[in-house]
């Protein structure tokens, strides 16, 4: 029989073996070990999940009004991508906090993925830059909570939602070396602007170094075997500037997002009390 109720459950918190589901503490032989991306996608498991599917649907919707109205009111953004894995002593780590700050400077919020490693130093970098830092944390089975940089979290228990959160409410990428989940954001990126679903969407690689190889291949072998155009290739700019990167964030936006958080912020001030205006940056709507 299909059942429902998972479908409304609040969200769910694990730490230290014990989950947390709304009042609910499990322990032991009680957690349950699947995440909902897991239990979604998983066709092996009981078959109460494929019935329970239709159902769902509302709880995947409650995510995008969630996310939707945590960040409407956000302002220029601009998203940082890169390896969770990286130490806090590493290049990376330290060029995330620089080009976190930098783009706070320049009066763009950080929106990184809320976790360790160079998603942790964004945040920090736009902490201390006095911007606004965003995370968008994802439910994983070794799941570590936001870090603590993240003034402003939304937790989300779906990838492709949060996925469209990334791309709605940033100006543009800023991606540090990374692996498999830094790969799937660029790429995804990649793959919306060269549709033309996106348009004047910069797409910053930091890191000559680490990038030259996979961007040597996409010309060497993507393009050279007509699997995309040249011009598709120079959707993308490699930088070891953190500050470079910046300036061609700004560059491909036309303006300072200063001017434009300033603009935001009268917009926002004469729309009060009702909280719901448009988004001010004078783009298209995404997603
Ligand atoms: C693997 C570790 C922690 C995992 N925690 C994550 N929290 C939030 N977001 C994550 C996490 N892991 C991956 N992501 C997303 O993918 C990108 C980084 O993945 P990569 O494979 O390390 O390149 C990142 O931008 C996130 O959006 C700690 O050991």
């Amino acid at each position: 029989m299909s059942t429902v109720t998972d479908d409304f459950e609040p969200q769910e918190k694990r730490q230290n073996g014990v989950r947390f589901r709304g009042p609910v503490v499990l322990r032991r032989g009680q957690v349950q070990e699947s995440t909902t991306d897991q239990r979604l996608l998983d066709t092996r498991g009981p078959t109460e999940w494929l019935h329970s599917d239709p159902w769902r649907v509302h709880r995947i919707t409650a995510e995008f009004v969630e996310g939707f109205g945590a960040l409407a009111e956000l302002g220029p953004a601009v998203a940082v991508f890169g390896s969770a894995r990286a130490l806090p002593d590493s290049p990376e780590y330290l060029q995330g906090v620089e080009v976190g700050r930098l783009l706070a400077d320049a009066g763009y919020a950080v929106i990184t993925g809320g976790g360790p490693g160079v998603m942790e130093a964004a945040n920090q970098g736009a902490v201390k830059g006095g911007g606004t830092s965003v995370g968008l944390g994802i439910e994983l089975p070794f799941e570590q909570g936001l870090n603590d940089y993240v003034d402003l979290g939304v937790n989300f228990r779906y990838f492709f939602a949060r996925k469209t959160m990334f791309v709605k409410y940033a100006q543009g990428f800023v991606v540090l070396p990374g692996g498999f989940g830094t790969m799937d954001e660029l790429f995804e990126a990649l793959t919306l602007v060269q549709t033309r679903k996106v348009t004047s969407f910069p797409l910053v690689l930091l890191g000559s170094a680490y990038w030259s190889g996979l961007v040597r291949w996409l010309r060497e072998s993507m393009v050279a075997d007509g699997k995309a155009s040249p011009a598709d290739l120079a959707l993308l700019t490699v930088t070891d500037s953190p500050a470079e990167a910046v300036r061609l964030i700004q560059g491909q936006n036309g303006h300072r997002a200063a001017d434009e958080s300033a603009a935001f912020a009268e917009k926002v001030a004469a729309e009060r009390p009702s909280h719901h205006g448009p988004r001010g940056d004078g783009r298209s709507e995404r997603g």
